[in-house]
């Protein structure tokens, strides 16, 4: 193992995250797929290997710092781009079922083609708006757990997310800086699509040390059926 590997494991260590051989086997060559596809498509602007290893990998499976990865949990990653957070969280925790939605049918090839070649199962990827496919009752009020990492301010989050979400279960959104006036702003389309916010964690980024949130919010009701409105309508006019 190098330099940049063995401080990954360790890092991950200490927030109780152990990975095997084959798992950082996998890490591996998602990194390199996501370099190689980069130069044909648009996937990230971070490429240097210890960055994305921090970036994109130790932050996606921060998520994990604060919510149980429990057996057969049924996850969403809403605005997946290039497999941020779900693909790390599936490789480190195998027995996840997960759903990527994203609305670029580029990144969707790519999240495909990642998922055979690592040999990842359970996983599915959809191209479509996230507000079209919650209106369909396969993914409506389904998952456990649904993710969102750099989409959207969280007034229009929620509008994306909170549908998909069962009730009793989690939405986590991650976000840098500036989080609590984007809670604030974001309280009416909470209550309006039955979520019901729990806590905030703060954590930082090592090597770089900068600041990330992780926001936790619980559904309460089935999503009313007004919600989500049309394809386009939340980023014009958020609900706040
Ligand atoms: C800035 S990227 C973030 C990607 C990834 N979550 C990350 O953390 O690197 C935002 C992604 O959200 C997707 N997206 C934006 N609006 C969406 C919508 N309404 N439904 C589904 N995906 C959407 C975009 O196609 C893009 O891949």
């Amino acid at each position: 193992m190098d330099n940049i590997l063995n401080n990954f494991t360790d890092l991950l260590n200490n927030r109780g995250i152990r990975l095997s051989e084959s798992q950082l086997h996998q890490f591996e060559l998602y990194y390199r797929e996501l370099v190689n596809w980069n130069e044909r498509m648009n996937l990230t602007g971070i490429i240097e290997r210890e960055q994305v290893y921090i970036k994109h990998f130790y932050d996606s499976l921060s998520v994990a710092f604060f919510v149980p990865m429990s057996d057969h949990l049924k996850i969403a990653d809403i605005g997946s781009g290039a497999g941020f957070p779900s693909i790390p969280l599936k490789i480190a925790f195998p027995h996840l079922r997960v759903t990527i939605v994203d609305s670029l049918n580029k990144r969707i090839h790519f999240l495909n083609h990642v998922t055979s070649f690592l040999g990842l199962s359970d996983v599915q990827c959809v191209h479509a708006r996230a507000e079209d496919a919650a209106r369909l009752p396969i993914h409506r009020d389904q998952y456990d757990l649904v993710t969102a990492r750099a989409v959207a301010r969280m007034a229009v989050l929620n509008e994306f997310c909170l549908p998909f979400v069962s009730v009793g279960g989690l939405f986590v959104a991650m976000k840098g800086q500036g989080v609590q006036d984007e809670i604030e702003e974001a309280s009416f389309s909470l209550r309006e699509l039955r979520g019901q916010w729990l806590n905030t964690h703060r954590f930082e980024l090592p090597v770089e040390e900068s600041t990330r949130h992780i926001v936790l919010i619980t559904k309460t009701g089935p999503t009313p059926k007004k919600y989500p409105r049309k394809a386009g309508t939340p980023l014009k006019s958020p609900l706040i």
